[in-house]
């Protein structure tokens, strides 16, 4: 009989737990097995814990492949007479335990995730590394070790910006906030609410990209599977999305007693992808889309999504109210006709 990968696998695992089983019941009562499992297994857990902050802290990539390593050599440090396997499931419930997070941000035959970590929450970082067996050694070796640039051309991306320009009026520096911080602190909140969003499920095709003071950036649409080039739902998700921000900030307003106004550009078109750097290294779009998407958020009106004509024409079929701005004069593109996105689609 032909065995497969994952008959080898089951078989290798099977011949595991018998060897295990022999011992336990030649050498150890239930009691010390169980002690046996919950140290060790804390030890474990602590240790590749450990080493994936350690890698976080450097803002170096990071694969699943290599926190299961790391597991392994542990298990083989403490019990070098038995074969064994890390399987997913560990993993999985490793980064649970952990509020670990792993992401697909792009990908090619390759792909990079985005890791987040309790420790970094709070200040918003980022890292990205290729969770594939290869991925981290392709990628860091490759791009990031002999300094070439990885990167990726992406059609029919759809971008955001959204500014809060009035948050500058309200960050002052004085004794009684804490020399700022506090005003800080509420920009942090509404930042962070604006990234909880983005794990409702409708809004998975969604990458946020940054935020740069007041201003969050997003697009969608950046992988073969959320690049929806025939109905658009990566367009149409990121008209909600953009509404659901209008919608979050009013309730900050509601409880926080300020006036904060937001002003959305949305644009649709061809993205350069790419890594820059190689400390923190930050995944980045460029292209004439993007600087669009950009004029369309800096020449909006407070409390308005401003869109471009090509993201009218998809949202129009989708059955979303919007009006026409008219013409307006963009730096570097001249007069551009523009809409603003008014509400949700209408039931048909
Ligand atoms: N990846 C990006 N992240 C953030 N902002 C971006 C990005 N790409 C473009 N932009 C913004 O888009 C805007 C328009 O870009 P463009 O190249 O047309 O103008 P510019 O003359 O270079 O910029 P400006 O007039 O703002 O000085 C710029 O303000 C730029 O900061």
């Amino acid at each position: 009989m032909r065995l497969t990968l994952k008959n080898k696998i089951l078989l290798f695992k099977e011949k595991n737990v018998r060897e295990l089983a022999t011992r336990v019941s030649q050498n150890v009562n239930e009691e010390t097995k169980k002690n046996f499992i919950n140290d060790k297994g804390f030890e474990i857990d602590y240790v590749c814990y450990e080493r994936f902050c350690w890698v976080r802290v450097k803002n170096m990539p990071i694969s699943d492949p290599y926190i299961q390593k790391k597991k392994l050599y542990k298990l083989l440090e403490m019990c070098d007479e038995v074969n064994f396997i890390v399987f997913n499931g560990w993993l999985q419930k490793f980064c649970i335990h952990h509020d670990i997070i792993s992401k697909a941000i792009c990908e090619k035959s390759i792909s990079i995730a985005q890791f987040k970590c309790p420790l970094f929450k709070d200040l918003n970082v980022l890292l990205y590394y290729k969770s594939r067996p290869f991925f981290f050694y392709t990628l860091y070796t490759t791009y990031c070790m002999s300094q070439e640039l990885y990167h990726e051309q992406c059609d029919s991306v759809c971008i955001m910006f959204a500014s809060i320009p009035n948050f500058s009026e309200f960050y002052v520096e004085l004794e009684a906030n804490n020399e700022g911080v506090e005003c800080l602190r509420l920009l942090n909140e509404i930042i962070a609410d604006f990234d909880e969003l983005l794990s409702e499920p409708r809004f998975q095709c969604i990458e946020k990209i940054k935020s740069t003071g007041a201003t969050y950036m997003a697009a969608s649409g950046l992988t073969r599977h959320t690049c929806d080039s025939k109905q658009y739902s990566h367009v149409t998700a990121m008209a909600d999305y953009a509404l659901r921000l209008r919608e979050q900030l009013a309730y900050v307003n509601e409880h926080s007693f300020n006036n904060f106004r937001i002003r959305i550009g949305i644009n649709i078109g061809s993205v350069v992808a790419g890594v820059i750097g190689a400390r923190k290294p930050q995944y980045d779009i460029w292209g004439n889309a993007v600087n669009v998407a950009s004029r369309m958020d800096s020449t909006g009106v407070l409390d308005k999504i401003q869109v471009t004509d090509e993201v009218y024409e998809i949202l129009k079929l989708k059955g979303y109210p919007l009006t026409c701005r008219g013409v307006i004069e963009v730096k570097g593109k001249g007069n551009m006709v523009t809409y603003f996105l008014d509400n949700y689609a209408q039931q048909n």
